[in-house]
C-alpha cells in the first residue's frame, strides 16, 4: 500500500486558501494514506479563545471535514487531518479520519501542549485505531509523541501504522520516532508543517519540517527537508507491522509485564 505526507506552510487563518491548497496537491497523487499537519487549515499561534472558536469547526459536519470527505471519495484516498474542532462550548485539538466512502473518525489530542492548554480542552476520545483497508490506522497529534504510552496503546489496539499530524517546534520528534516505531513494531507517517508564526506580539515558534515515514524496523523510510514544502509517498506493507516477534524466544507484546509496570 502507499502512504505518505503533505508537507506544507499554511496561512494562518486563511482556511479557503489552505483547503485549496492541500485539494490541489491531492488531486495530483494516487495513494492509499495520506496524513496532513495537525491545524493544518488554520495555522497553530492562536491569540485568544473567542479566536480559537471562530476558526474552529464541528465534525463531521464542519466545512473542512466535508471538503476532505469529498477529496477522499473522489481521489479514492484516506486522509487523517489535523483542525480545531468545536463541540458545543469546548474546543479541541482533533484529527479527523476520512475515506473513500465518507468520514470514519474524529481523535481528541490527549496531550496538549504549552499554549494549547489555554485554548483547547484536554481529548476525551481516548486512543482509536481504524480499518481502512490495506491497514489498521491509530491516530496521535503532535506532543502526544512525548509519551509513550501513546503509541504502545495504539499498537495493543492493533495499529499498523501511526498517523501523526503534527506543528513541531522541537527538535526531537524525528529521531525519537525511531524508537517508537522500533519499540512497537508499527510504521508511523509524521506530517509536520514548515513555516513560523509571531502573532499577538508573541514570540516566534518556528516549525521543523523534517516529516517522515518510518518503519516497523525503525529505518527512516524517507525524511522531508526542513523548510520546504514536500509531498512524498512511499510503498509500505503494512504486514510488517504484524510480527512483532523478535526471534524464536521473544515476541514484543505478549512478553510485556504489564503487572510490574506503573500507570
Ligand atoms: N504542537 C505540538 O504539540 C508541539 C509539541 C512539542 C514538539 N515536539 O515540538
Amino acid at each position: 500500500m502507499r502512504v505518505g505526507y503533505l508537507q506544507f506552510d499554511p496561512v494562518f487563518g486563511e482556511v479557503a486558501h489552505n483547503l485549496d491548497l492541500i485539494t490541489a496537491r491531492l488531486e495530483q497523487v494516487e495513494t492509499d494514506l495520506i496524513v496532513l499537519p495537525e491545524l493544518f487549515a488554520t495555522g497553530y499561534q492562536f491569540v485568544s479563545q473567542e479566536e480559537v472558536f471562530q476558526l474552529a469547526e464541528p465534525v463531521p459536519d464542519g466545512a473542512t471535514t466535508k471538503r476532505l470527505a469529498d477529496i477522499a471519495a473522489r481521489r479514492g484516498m484516506t486522509i487523517v487531518a489535523g483542525l480545531p474542532e468545536r463541540d458545543g462550548g469546548r474546543c479541541f485539538n482533533s484529527a479527523i479520519v476520512v475515506g473513500p466512502k465518507g468520514f470514519i473518525g474524529c481523535y481528541r489530542k490527549t496531550h496538549l501542549f504549552f499554549e494549547e492548554t489555554l485554548w483547547f480542552t484536554p481529548g476525551d476520545s481516548g486512543f482509536h485505531v481504524w480499518d481502512i483497508g490495506p491497514a489498521k490506522v491509530g491516530v496521535m497529534i503532535c506532543f502526544d509523541w512525548y509519551y509513550p504510552e501513546s503509541a504502545r496503546t495504539l499498537a495493543l489496539q492493533g495499529a499498523d501504522i501511526i498517523a501523526h499530524p503534527s506543528n513541531l517546534v522541537l527538535p526531537n520528534c524525528p529521531d525519537s520516532m525511531v524508537t517508537r516505531c522500533l519499540e512497537n513494531r508499527v510504521f508511523s507517517v509524521t506530517a509536520n508543517r514548515i513555516g513560523s508564526e509571531a502573532r499577538g506580539g508573541k514570540d516566534r515558534l518556528t516549525f521543523i519540517g523534517l516529516s517522515e515515514v518510518v518503519s516497523p524496523r525503525g529505518r527512516i523510510l524517507h525524511r522531508a527537508p526542513r523548510d520546504i514544502e514536500d509531498l512524498t509517498l512511499v510503498d509500505i506493507d503494512p504486514a510488517e507491522a504484524r510480527l512483532k516477534a523478535l526471534n524464536d524466544y521473544n515476541d514484543l507484546l505478549r512478553d510485556r509485564r504489564p503487572a510490574f509496570y506503573a500507570d
